[in-house]
């Protein structure tokens, strides 16, 4: 069902209302600076949106995962300041969430200020969804707006709670883009339509697998979940990363591609290095020549071969989950090289989508960011939305 967002809403339904907006600031942050503001200037359009049509923009978000506590390294305050900045306007901001500071912080704003509300997650009530917590935060405004995609899968007080007292409860424009990119590929997509997975957990990403069979034409699977289906079909994988307990899943998963006509692609060489670290001795093997002892930590040139030429007439591209340990330059060039190929791809017309996450932090990484159809702000979020699950946080907003 499209839900209501905050392009419906007229400036009389904003102008001098207090908004309550939830946001997704969990940004990564190193002794007190953001080292990736990406998710901030996400939230951007909606913010801005709501103040020049003069509302009181109350923001709320959390940031890590304090517990239910209080823990002086998650506050929001470099988070403040970098919207100032992005702003260009003074944005203040409470030391609690809840209480008498946020109810006289509110009092005292003016139509198109912006105040920021401290991490969420301080409170345990936030995660448990306490309804008593989601009527206070909601207390202090009139209409709730959640922006915040990257925690839409959490069905948390400030996610999904809040709507049920406060009217209208919208999506806001990254929310919006989110699902018109993430769910136009899965449901309706332009084909050829290839997903590539990777990373490092079989478990983890079983879900994605299981629905992508269904709907994708093609399927290529890198990073370092290969070896469990390379072990499935009874090849030595030397010390590379294997779950014993998916041995039978990853068989039925090869099993069932077949009876749909899926194109299911694992590379056929690796890079494999004699222990896992950055200056690791490496060499490139076939992947049924693996020497006992060597693990696999990237994908070789062969297989980025049959990879981009498998991919070269797709119109709609899913990613998400690196080729191997790119983190180590040595094994990067897997995952590079189909950054580039992605980036070639958009070019050609063809959608690219990447999945959040690692993957992000590759294309980042080989400087192709701006060279993507779109980049999801939500790891686990995107993941589950391909999934075809239902996001708590999305399915409690108004309908349109
Ligand atoms: N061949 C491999 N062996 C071990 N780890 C790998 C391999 N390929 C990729 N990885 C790791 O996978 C991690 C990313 O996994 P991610 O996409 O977050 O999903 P998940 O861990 O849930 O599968 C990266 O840190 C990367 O180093
Ligand atoms: O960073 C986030 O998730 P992601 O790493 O899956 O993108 C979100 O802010 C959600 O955080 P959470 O997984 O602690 O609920």
């Amino acid at each position: 069902m499209p839900k209501k967002t905050v392009a419906n809403l007229s400036a009389s339904d904003v102008s001098g209302k207090k908004v309550l907006v939830r946001a997704d600031f969990n940004v990564p942050i190193d002794n007190g600076s953001i080292t990736d503001d990406t998710r901030i200037r996400a939230a951007l359009p909606t913010i801005q949106e709501l103040t020049s049509k003069g509302a009181k923009v109350i923001l709320t978000s959390h940031f890590g995962r304090p517990k239910g506590k209080v823990n002086e390294s998650m506050r929001l305050t470099p988070v403040a300041a970098r919207l100032s900045e992005l702003l260009g306007k003074e944005v203040a901001k409470t030391d609690d969430c809840v209480g008498d500071e946020v109810a006289a912080a509110v009092a005292k704003m003016q139509n198109g200020d912006v105040l920021l509300l401290e991490n969420v997650r301080f409170h345990a009530e936030e995660e448990k969804n306490d309804p008593e917590f989601a009527k206070q935060l909601a207390s202090v405004a009139d209409l709730y707006v959640n922006d915040a995609f990257g925690t839409a899968h959490r069905a948390h007080a400030s996610t999904e709670g809040v709507t049920k007292y406060l009217s209208p409860s919208v999506a806001g424009f990254l929310i919006e883009k989110e699902l018109k990119y993430l769910q136009a590929a899965i449901e309706s997509p332009q084909r050829p339509l290839a997903a590539i997975i990777g990373g490092s957990k079989v478990s983890s990403k079983i879900g994605v697998i299981e629905t992508l069979l269904e709907k994708c034409d093609k399927l290529l699977i890198g990073g370092g979940m290969i070896f469990t289906f390379y072990k499935a079909r009874g090849m030595k994988v030397g010390k590379s990363l294997v779950e014993e307990d998916k041995l039978e899943l990853a068989k039925s998963l090869e099993v069932k591609a077949k009876e749909r006509g899926v194109d299911l692609l694992l590379p056929t060489d690796v890079v494999v290095a004699d222990n896992f670290a950055a200056d690791a001795n490496s060499q490139t093997v076939s992947v049924d020549n693996i020497p006992d002892g060597w693990m696999g930590l990237d994908i070789g040139p062969d297989s980025v071969k049959t990879f981009e030429d498998a991919l070269a007439d797709c119109k709609t591209v899913i990613w998400n989950g690196p080729m191997g340990v790119f983190e180590f330059d040595k094994f990067a060039a897997g995952t590079e090289a189909i950054a580039r190929s992605l980036a070639g791809l958009t070019k050609t017309g063809a959608s690219t989508i990447i999945g959040g996450g690692d993957s992000v932090a590759a294309v980042e990484k080989v400087g192709v960011a701006d060279q993507m159809s779109h980049i999801s702000t939500g790891g686990g979020a995107s993941l589950e939305l391909l999934e075809g699950k239902e996001l708590p946080g999305i399915a409690a907003l108004d309908e349109a």
